[in-house]
């Protein structure tokens, strides 16, 4: 048995399961380290065998049951998520990217700017998912980046639908969505292994490059089949959130006119210090970000995008007098942590200066989760959020038509006319990648 009423407060373990927040009342409580298992709705890596097959108990059983045949098992999670991990987050990885998210970002706000009303929030999404092809397919050209994008879109809307298998429901789009979106992928990754036979080894190029070059310490490799399920998910994962992030991200900015001019005199600083020869933003002037960094956690904990998480108890374990039998599973109120304000004082507010010198204890800051399930595009995810705002912040403004949109909840928060208006240049400084 594991007492948490008894257990003294860690806040460093190396693999924390950690979940904090007020549980009757206002006991802090942490789980113990170790991978408790995975969440039976909305998983991520069930995406990776979501429409694999068209039964329709798949679909179900995809989401809410772990021990079903379509989903994926603790070891092959650990083995895929151990291989996936650096070409997502490495800092080679990360370096090689910003190249793309900043040509992506750069041409997206040059477009909107000479568009009119726009769906701010829908074509964030559309640059994000649009960012996450090129991470992952460099090469591909525009025609076949416009294939992926409209049968991925076909998949998406499958996911929260009901598993009526007959022509005209989201469902079965979907799975004819997914065989497409398979025949795709399998034909630029038979191309991809014909080109790298042929030619001599290069520097990687895109994420497609790194997947094929991870091996594991007994060499072995991902399989065609397991490249194209990682692609897939991948494409769920990495986009809808960083959208959102980004829009409220610019929303906050402009809402509190003082933390707008703060963080633009940053970004302003910024280009002023670079040589007059570099091209585009570099890691370290990321790192430089040091209030951008603010404005986007405190636009984290105040969204909180991810609600909910739901781990498993691999031993019995006390809580706050309470016994949470083994096996059972557990539900990670993650807007709860992030509005406690025993941390957080005035937890509405959105503050950016609420992080100056304050680093929240284990557990109480999980946008991206926790533990072995820690969300692994966290970094990938800030880079692409700082990089658009680098570039709003010095050239652009949003003039919103409904500034007073009611808000809609689920899935995620969002304004409901998502975000309708316009994208105003108000400066030409550092318009092209380099160019001040
Ligand atoms: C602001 C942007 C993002 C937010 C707020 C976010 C949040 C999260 C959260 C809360 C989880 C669940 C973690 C847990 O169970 O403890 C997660 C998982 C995951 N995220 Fe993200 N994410 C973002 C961006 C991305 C990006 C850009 C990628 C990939 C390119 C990505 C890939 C994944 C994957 C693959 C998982 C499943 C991890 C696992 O179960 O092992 N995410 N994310």
């Amino acid at each position: 048995m594991y007492d948490l009423d008894n257990e003294p407060h860690s806040d460093d373990s190396a693999d924390p399961l950690v979940a904090s927040g007020s549980l009757a009342g206002e006991r802090k409580y942490e789980l113990p380290p170790g991978d408790l298992g995975w969440p039976f709705i909305g998983n991520m890596w069930s995406f990776l065998r979501a429409f694999k097959t068209s039964k329709p108990e798949s679909f179900i059983s995809t989401f809410v049951n772990r021990n079903s045949f379509v989903g994926i098992s603790d070891e092959e999670h650990r083995w895929i998520r151990k291989l996936t991990a650096a070409p997502v987050n490495g800092q080679e990885a990360l370096s090689l990217y910003m190249k793309y998210i900043e040509d992506n970002v750069v041409s997206a706000l040059d477009k909107w700017s000479g568009m009119g009303q726009i769906e701010f929030l829908t074509e964030l999404r559309k640059l994000t998912f649009r960012i996450i092809m090129y991470i992952f397919l460099s090469s591909e050209s525009e025609q076949v980046m416009e294939v992926l994008e409209r049968e991925y879109t076909a998949l998406n809307y499958g996911v929260r639908a009901m598993a009526i298998n007959i022509p005209g429901f989201a469902y079965h789009s979907a799975l004819k969505a997914r065989k497409k979106l398979v025949a795709v992928l399998q034909a630029i990754v038979t191309a991809r292994r014909e080109w790298r036979r042929k030619n001599p080894p290069t520097a990687k190029k895109d994420m497609m490059d790194a997947l094929m070059d991870a091996e594991d310490e007994n060499g072995r490799r991902l399989k065609d089949e397991e490249i194209i399920d990682v692609l897939v998910m991948y494409l769920n994962a990495g986009h809808e959130s960083s959208g959102h992030i980004t829009m409220w991200a610019t929303l906050f900015l402009q809402k509190n006119p003082d933390v707008f001019k703060r963080a633009k005199a940053e970004q302003e600083e910024i280009v002023k210090n670079r040589s007059p020869d570099q091209k585009g933003l570099t890691l370290k002037e990321i790192r430089q970000m040091e209030y951008l960094s603010k404005v986007i956690d405190e636009t984290l904990r105040v969204i909180t995008f991810s609600l909910v998480v739901f781990r498993e108890a691999k031993k019995d374990v006390r809580v706050c007098g309470y016994t949470i039998p083994k096996g059972w599973k557990v539900l990670v109120w993650f807007r709860s942590v992030h509005f406690d304000p025993e941390t957080y004082p005035e937890p509405k507010k959105f503050d950016p200066s609420r992080w100056d010198g304050f680093t929240p204890k284990a557990g109480h800051f999980l946008p991206f989760g926790g533990g072995s399930r820690l969300c692994p595009g966290n970094d990938l995810a800030k880079i692409e959020i700082s990089i658009f705002l680098h570039h709003f912040l010095l050239n652009y403004e949003l003039e919103r038509h409904n500034p007073a949109s009611p808000l809609m909840y689920l899935p995620h928060t969002r304004p409901k006319d998502n975000c309708l208006g316009r994208i105003r240049r108000v400066s030409t400084q550092n318009v092209k990648r380099g160019e001040i």
